[in-house]
């Protein structure tokens, strides 16, 4: 096969097809400038995890409640070396190598990171689903990246996944396993008797992809991005930094473990390279994490802004002692000044924003700014070597201060989708500059402004849903003749999603909670399904007679 000059890619694996995937990666030239730099320390997640062990065994990286009956369990980092070890080798002798995928929906447990270790020292790819994904979500994962192998929960917060791996699997000729943690397996096997004697692997390339995190997205099936270990570890080390991690840190993870905001910002992973303690938190709900930061003196912790507003509005007269929390990271969504001022006087903790995508750049206010900056801005990128670009529609740059599309590009910001060759041509510059769909400014100071987006997407509460994805499954539906969904504001949310729907003339009449049952039943996660829909009898168009999604917003928007 030819390379294609840009980008530039890595070493093609095969389809069970036989056809190459395409894993675009930054031309030599720029790798190795990253490297010269020393963003790139040439550091796998299986040598940092390795080295830490090393250096303080006994100290405990991390803590769940997921033991039998609930009871808590705390792993040293010794202890999760070695799981990690025979996790890997158990996985070995059933047949998972290197450049395997695996798809990993898990909760947040300890077993999540033992097997994200695992993985990552065998050089098989962990795909990141989230625990709310379903089956046309997991299915379409398994199928596109041919993975081999489906790791799941029993049953987490009333659904039975062990039914869900049963569809998954009938539609998924490549996946060969299928992995169950915490009791009964159904037909399937418990991770817990995977593991065994540890063997000996090879040691991982630090370029090579370790895992693929899922993008936000605007497009009708999700994007897939392809993260290496190098690049990651970086955003691990700058994320580290600029929230002043060390060994004394304690970061409950409270949001679902695999999302690249708890995973990287700086996270559970970011956490273990500052050699810090990890607090796996079941559900972000105030009553389940204030007493987990009382008791395991949680210091540091992110949140999507509907919960940073939740826990601010329960600390109030709350019995627990949160005075250990020095840190509330709130991203993921834009969080408004007004809600932003709120967050020290009730959680006497300071506040850092976070304006990330798991495409890579992230952008911290950092703990030094004054305070008017942390409240009003979403902060400044990690790295020296991140490039930002602020342009107009024809991609022409504007003047400082000016509102437009942000282009990124930068030692962890990809050069490309995984096995996306046709999308990645719209998605990066020909000098290969992300095109991150937010529009943006930047203040004097030098820090961004998030003031809205141009991809076709709804941010509920930090849950992006392409709208696009959801569309499709309206129109599966024999009675939609056409459907638009878009945002409308929420109080709560930020946003939520509406759908307008025109009905197909002479079907049958199908209402708003018949549809929304049936894009449910079609296996999509529940917050994709419409918070409302609306029938109409044609939609606004544009000038040039295209849909104007702009209009149908302004008609969900309050006069
Ligand atoms: O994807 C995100 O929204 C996000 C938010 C904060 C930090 C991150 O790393 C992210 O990926």
């Amino acid at each position: 096969m030819t390379a294609p000059s840009r980008p530039s890619s890595g070493t093609p694996s095969s389809t069970p097809a036989g056809t190459p995937y395409t894993t675009p990666t930054w031309p030599a030239d720029v790798a190795a400038r990253y490297r010269a730099a020393g963003w790139w320390e040439g550091l796998t997640f299986g040598a940092m995890l390795r080295d830490r062990a090393a250096a303080h065994p006994d100290r405990v990286a991390v803590v769940d409640h997921a033991g039998p009956g609930g009871t808590r369990r705390a792993l040293t980092y010794a202890d999760l070396d070695l799981r990690a070890d025979r996790l890997a080798a158990g996985l070995a002798a059933r047949g998972i190598t290197a450049g395997d995928r695996v798809v990993v929906q898990l909760p947040n447990t300890a077993e999540f990171l033992e097997l994200v270790f695992a993985l990552f020292r065998l050089g098989a790819l962990p795909v990141f689903a989230l625990p709310a994904h379903r089956a046309s979500e997991i299915s379409y994962f398994c199928s596109f990246t041919g993975a081999v192998a489906y790791v799941i929960p029993g049953v987490h917060e009333g659904f039975d996944h062990r039914t869900l791996a049963t569809t998954v699997l009938a539609r998924s000729p490549a996946l060969r396993h299928v992995f169950v943690t915490g009791g009964d397996p159904g037909p399937f096997e418990s991770l817990a008797d995977v593991p065994a004697v540890p063997v000996p692997l090879p040691e991982r390339d630090p370029s090579e992809t370790a895992f693929l995190q899922l993008s936000g997205g605007s497009t009708g099936v999700p994007k897939l991005i392809p993260r290496t270990h190098d690049d990651y570890v970086y955003s691990l080390r700058g994320s580290a930094e600029i929230c002043r991690l060390d060994e004394h840190s304690v970061y409950l993870c409270a949001l679902p473990a695999a999302h690249n905001f708890p995973l990287s910002s700086p996270g559970s992973l970011g956490t273990l390279y500052a050699g810090g303690r990890v607090v796996m938190c079941p559900r972000p709900a105030p009553d389940v994490a204030f007493p987990l930061i009382q008791d395991e003196g949680v210091t540091i912790t992110g949140l999507v802004p509907p919960l940073a507003l939740a826990w601010t509005a329960a600390a109030t007269g709350t019995p627990y002692d949160l005075s250990s929390l020095d840190v509330l990271l709130v991203g993921g969504a834009r969080l408004s000044d007004e809600a932003a001022r709120r967050i020290r006087p009730a959680l006497g903790c300071a506040l850092q924003q976070v304006f990330g995508m798991a495409e890579g750049l992230v952008c911290y206010t950092r703990l030094d700014d004054d305070p008017e900056t942390v409240v009003t801005t979403q902060g400044r990128p990690i790295s020296p070597d991140d490039e930002i670009r602020i342009v107009d529609d024809e991609d022409r740059d504007l003047p400082t201060g000016a509102t437009g599309h942000l282009l990124t590009r930068g030692p962890y910001t990809i050069r490309g989708y995984w096995n996306a060759p046709e999308h990645n041509a719209r998605a990066f510059t020909e000098d290969g500059f992300y095109r991150t769909g937010d529009l943006v400014r930047l203040t004097p100071g030098g820090h961004l402004v998030v003031e809205g987006r141009a991809k076709d997407q709804i941010n509920r509460g930090g849950e992006k849903i392409a709208a696009e994805e959801v569309e499709n499954h309206l129109l599966a539906h024999p009675s939609v003749h056409d459907a638009n969904v878009v945002a409308e504001p929420d109080p709560y949310l930020g946003e939520r999603s509406c759908a307008y729907v025109i009905r197909r003339q002479g079907a049958e009449e199908t209402g708003a909670a018949a549809l929304k049952r049936f894009v449910r039943e079609r296996g999509l996660a529940a917050y994709k399904v419409p918070d409302r829909i609306v029938f109409v009898d044609a939609f606004p168009t544009t000038g040039v007679g295209k849909i104007s999604k702009k209009d149908l917003r302004a008609e969900s928007a309050p006069a």
